[in-house]
């Protein structure tokens, strides 16, 4: 039996999986998803041989974002609620920001509201053909979290931004690819077949270089060139005397395919 109420989970070897497990309240995060998805994370933040993690969503929705139904039901209305979701969302995606294994999303239906902002946060991110994006806070009268308005300028410019968080433009999942907010469309019957392809891939793969990968990229907006390209010289050095970096150097020498821890 899951030690969790509202989320499945799953390690095998180097690979966890996390499925959001609301399904009949389209895995919106209500105050018991909101707090087990930040414990999941940190635990998976803090194994040192998890190579990938891969989010999705049980049922026809990936993450319809947060429960408007457990909103309108705190009498003394929603904000210390909606507080406590948010905290928890908030470390949840920190840790998965700050991990050092990747994030494989599998957009599996509908990402609305904090679904799409956490969908986003991936490292990779694949949808199903029939998965749609919307940001919705405003329509509910709220404003963005979950980073969105930290990730979605970054990926997409602000004008495009703009057009998600004011007008609520609900894009396909085919719009997404081309907005810059995926990695892969497939077709939906295909989605968990892609996703255990991608985990196995990166399963064996060079945990040390594609955390440095991720650990560059998130800070790389907020740096001046020089300051990156320090952090750059001091990640790559340290990679080369790496056992990853001493596989990978050897198997291209001797025309063999690299086998890494
Ligand atoms: C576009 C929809 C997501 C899906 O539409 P559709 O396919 O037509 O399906 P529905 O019949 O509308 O929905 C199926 C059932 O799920 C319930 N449901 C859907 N969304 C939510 C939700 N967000 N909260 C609670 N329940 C939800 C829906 O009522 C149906 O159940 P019943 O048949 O029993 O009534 C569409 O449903 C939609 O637009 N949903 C709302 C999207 C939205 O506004 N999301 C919230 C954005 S704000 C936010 O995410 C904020 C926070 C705050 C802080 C921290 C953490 C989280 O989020």
């Amino acid at each position: 039996m899951s030690q969790y109420e509202t989320i499945e989970f799953e390690r095998t070897g180097n690979i966890a999986r996390i499925t959001l497990n609301r399904p009949k309240a389209a895995n919106g995060i209500n105050h018991v998803l909101g707090r087990e998805l930040a414990q999941v994370a940190s635990l998976v933040a803090d194994d040192p041989e998890l190579k990938v993690v891969t989010l999705t969503g049980a049922g026809r929705f990936f993450c319809a974002g947060g429960d408007l139904k457990a909103m309108a039901a705190q009498e003394s209305g929603a904000g210390p609620y909606v507080k406590h979701l948010a905290d928890n969302l908030h470390e949840a995606i920190s840790s998965f920001a700050r991990m050092e294994a990747l994030l494989i999303v599998a957009v599996n239906g509908t990402a609305a509201g904090a679904g799409f902002s956490l969908a986003v946060t991936g490292d990779i991110v694949v949808a199903a053909e029939s998965a749609s994006f919307t940001m919705a806070y405003t329509k509910a009268g709220l404003s963005p979290d979950g980073g969105a308005s930290y990730y979605l300028p970054r990926l997409i410019g602000i004008r495009r931004t703009q057009e998600l968080m004011y007008f609520n433009r609900v894009l396909s999942a085919t719009e997404a690819l081309d907005w810059n907010l995926l990695h892969r469309v497939v077709p939906d019957a295909d989605l968990p077949a892609t996703v255990d392809a991608l985990a196995a891939q990166f399963a064996d793969g060079p945990r040390h270089s594609n955390a440095n990968v991720k650990k560059l990229l998130l800070v790389s907006p907020d740096h001046t060139l020089e300051e990156q390209l320090a952090r750059e010289s001091a990640f790559i050095s340290a990679a080369a005397s790496s056992p990853d970096g001493t596989e990978g150097i050897a198997a291209f020498l001797s025309k063999r395919a690299p086998k890494f821890d």
